[in-house]
């Protein structure tokens, strides 16, 4: 029976990538975004692939909107056996004391709060199916530490927090949960990023040891290895992929 996977921020960059390289492996997917036009694109690709996939309009930040992302998903599919818990925003740029409050609750509502809500519903349904992976996406900006994008590498440490913590409690229910850290990587979210703050995309390239940004078909593969059963044994790990960019910080 096909494996069924539900991706937020699937409209775009690294969730889209991700659906269209699983949907080569059979997996049916669940694509949620705020953004109905990209979000439909993807569903497009997944079934120009041969896999079956239904979009979901949500605001991930908004609960109510997360739990019937999950119910749509388990009344459409019958089950959730991937969850990459991926939607997010960067931030402005600026330091931190030019920040807005607005700002803060902005980028930790879509990005940390959103995924906290994700984890909640999807870990129910894998918890009673006795099975489940979930990938959650932080950053590189979630194991170091960066000028410019402090409230963002807030909300990715918490990612990280929130990926160990749920082993701790659920590995034994059958679930593995990791996270990602991607350097920056091409997608539409960094492209708008350096467009506005292009001293920083120069300062990326040039601190990135590969000399390049990454891209999302390479984030997508390492996302896939984690989801299936290749990495059943790979639980609460968060795996960079950087072009050595925090190795080298
Ligand atoms: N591109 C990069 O360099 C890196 C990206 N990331 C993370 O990867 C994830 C995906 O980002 P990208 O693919 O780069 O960006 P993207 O902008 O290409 O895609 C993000 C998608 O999330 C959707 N989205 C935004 N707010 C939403 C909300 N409130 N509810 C539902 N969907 C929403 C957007 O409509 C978009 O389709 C984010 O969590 C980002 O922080 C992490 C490290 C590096
Ligand atoms: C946007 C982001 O997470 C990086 C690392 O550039």
């Amino acid at each position: 029976m096909s494996k069924v996977a539900i991706i937020t921020g699937g409209g775009s960059g690294l969730g889209q990538a991700t659906a269209v390289r699983l949907a080569e492996e059979g997996v049916n997917i669940s694509v949620v975004d705020i953004s109905e036009e990209g979000g439909n694109r993807t569903v497009e690709m997944v079934k120009d692939k041969g896999a079956d996939a239904i979009f979901i309009k949500a605001d991930v930040s908004k609960n109510e909107d997360v739990k019937n992302y999950v119910d749509e998903t388990v009344s459409h599919f019958g089950t959730i056996d991937y969850f990459f818990n991926n939607a997010g925003i960067s931030g402005s740029g600026k330091y931190f004391l030019d920040s807005d409050i607005d700002e803060i609750e902005k980028i930790v509502g879509i990005n940390l709060l959103g995924a906290l809500y994700g984890v909640r519903h999807v870990a129910e349904v894998m918890k009673k199916q006795g099975s489940g992976a979930i990938v959650n996406t932080a950053s590189s900006a979630g194991v170091i530490g960066q000028d410019s994008v402090v409230i963002y590498s807030a909300t990715k440490h918490g990612i990280i927090g929130l990926t160990k913590s749920m082993v701790a409690e659920y590995a034994k229910d059958g679930l593995r949960v990791n996270a990602i850290a991607p350097g920056p990587t091409e997608t539409e979210m960094v492209r708008n990023f350096y467009k506005d703050n292009p001293e920083m995309k120069e300062n990326a390239e040039s601190g990135i040891p590969q000399k390049r940004l990454g891209t999302p078909e390479e984030v997508a593969e390492l996302v896939t290895f984690l989801l299936t059963s290749k990495a059943e044994y790979i639980n609460g790990e968060v795996i960079r992929i950087d072009g050595g960019f925090t190795n080298v910080k």
